[in-house]
């Protein structure tokens, strides 16, 4: 091994290779009746081609102006080289952990985690490992991408939403086009998707974890907006109609329709029979996925269109961050010590992560690293341009080296709590 060798060779950490290409170390504690934590990131990244615009070679990691360009800079590379670089240095220096850990780093989380996490959280299982928490991607520090928000804020992902991918299809007589009927397999199914696009799922602003996110940064915010916040019992449905005006904040508001695949016809002069269309919505966590379906199945309200559930789960639940929850208040003592002009709160992940697969571990998943989000910056997830500054590579390492240190404290840190023992 050329790259960590130290963890590679520390005995004090256990390496093993799960389905092939995924990673799972056990780094162990000195103090065996702590509760162990997990870090997770994942290998493997999204497509990115250079023709869609970028300014580098997407697979180059070209440093243009203190920035290294490349897809999986932020997602998820970033994290992973980060959490390795710092046990690397940790064990270097001779560092031995009193609360034993593991990282865990999937290799298909972009297509659902059902081979990497999935297996590695089954082996978790049949040990018979509980975790204090755990600690995956998601959201970040966002500066100047929130509107009216002074200053930056980190937020931390203590749920994350739901998904179903639903496919529509339907089937009509086909024919020569000369001869068109009244409605075709296309018409029919396009006038279903139009009414689903034209019938957004209903605003639960406020009903949800998001609502924390308001009220810890209501602060930060200049007035009106402050007192808007802070009266979200008043105020949630007024801020769900500003919210919902933008793709990034509808996201907080709604269970989000996005119409991502549709098929039909082969040839110009011939009527197809059967056309499909696939629906991906994300579910708010104030909703269930029958619920979503109910609603698909009374917006679209046409026998003729089938409506078939291919992958669903509900929204995940919602993780504490309150002042004994551990996990969190180690996470957000690390960000303070590096980083004390920020705010901590806590968010909702609107995206998925392989930690969903880990919830019978634990019930303390948190989603979040320091990489810093600017106005611009959430649109380079999954597109084009993904880079991250040199200073913010080397603020991750920083991060997870004070992080895996903060865990040996064995009490949740004093300025939050009664002092409650895991
Ligand atoms: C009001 C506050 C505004 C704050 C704006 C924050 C911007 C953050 C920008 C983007 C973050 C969203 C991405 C979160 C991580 C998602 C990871 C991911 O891409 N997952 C995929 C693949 C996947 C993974 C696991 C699954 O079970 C399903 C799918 C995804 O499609 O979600
Ligand atoms: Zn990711
Ligand atoms: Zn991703």
């Amino acid at each position: 091994m050329t790259a960590f060798p130290t963890v590679f060779s520390s005995k004090l950490v256990h390496h093993q290779l799960v389905a092939n290409y995924s990673h799972l170390f056990w780094v162990q504690g000195s103090q065996p009746d702590l509760v162990p934590y997990l870090l997770l990131a994942h290998l493997d990244v999204v497509p990115a081609s250079e023709s869609d615009g970028w300014d580098a070679p997407p697979f180059s990691a070209k440093e243009i102006d203190g920035f290294i360009y490349g897809r999986g800079t932020i997602d998820d590379k970033g994290a992973l080289m980060g959490i390795l670089q710092a046990l690397e240095y940790l064990l270097m220096k001779g560092y031995a952990p009193r609360r034993g850990f593991y990282i865990a780093l999937g290799h298909d989380e972009e297509a659902r985690g059902g081979k990497g996490a999935v297996n590695i959280a089954r082996l978790l299982k049949e040990r018979g490992v509980q975790l204090s928490f755990i600690l995956d991607e998601g959201l970040a520090i966002v500066d100047g991408v929130i509107s009216g928000l002074q200053g930056p804020a980190a937020l931390i992902g203590i749920s994350e939403k739901g998904w179903a991918t639903v496919k529509l299809s339907a089937t009509m007589a086909p024919g020569h086009s000369s001869m068109p009927p009244r409605e075709t397999s296309i018409g029919i199914l396009a006038a279903a998707i139009n009414r689903l696009e034209e019938n957004p799922m209903p605003r639960l602003f406020g009903y949800g974890p998001e609502r924390q996110i308001f009220e810890h940064l209501a602060h930060k915010f200049r007035l009106p907006l402050n007192f808007i916040m802070s009266n979200l019992w008043l105020f949630s449905p007024l801020l769900a109609r500003v919210l919902e005006r933008k793709p990034d904040t509808n996201a907080f508001v709604r269970t989000t329709t996005a119409v991502t695949m549709f098929n039909g016809g082969i040839k110009e002069n011939i009527i197809p029979a059967y056309a499909e269309a696939f629906v991906n919505l994300r579910i708010h966590s104030a909703q269930t996925l029958q619920e979503v379906l109910d609603l698909i199945h009374s917006t679209v309200a046409d026998q003729r269109v089938k409506i078939e559930l291919i992958h669903g789960f509900d929204p995940l639940p919602v993780s504490s961050a309150d002042e004994r929850a551990f996990g969190f208040q180690i996470v957000k003592k690390t960000v303070l010590e590096m980083f004390p002009t920020v705010t901590v709160a806590p968010g909702v992940c609107i995206g998925n992560t392989d930690s969903r697969h880990f919830s019978d571990l634990t019930r303390n998943i948190y989603r979040f690293a320091p990489i810093w989000f600017k106005p611009g910056d959430p649109q380079r997830f999954h597109g084009i341009n993904e880079r991250i500054s040199k200073k913010n590579y080397e603020e991750l390492v920083e991060f997870y080296f004070s992080l895996i240190q903060n865990c040996d404290i064995k009490n949740v840190p004093e300025a939050h709590s009664s002092g409650h023992e895991l």
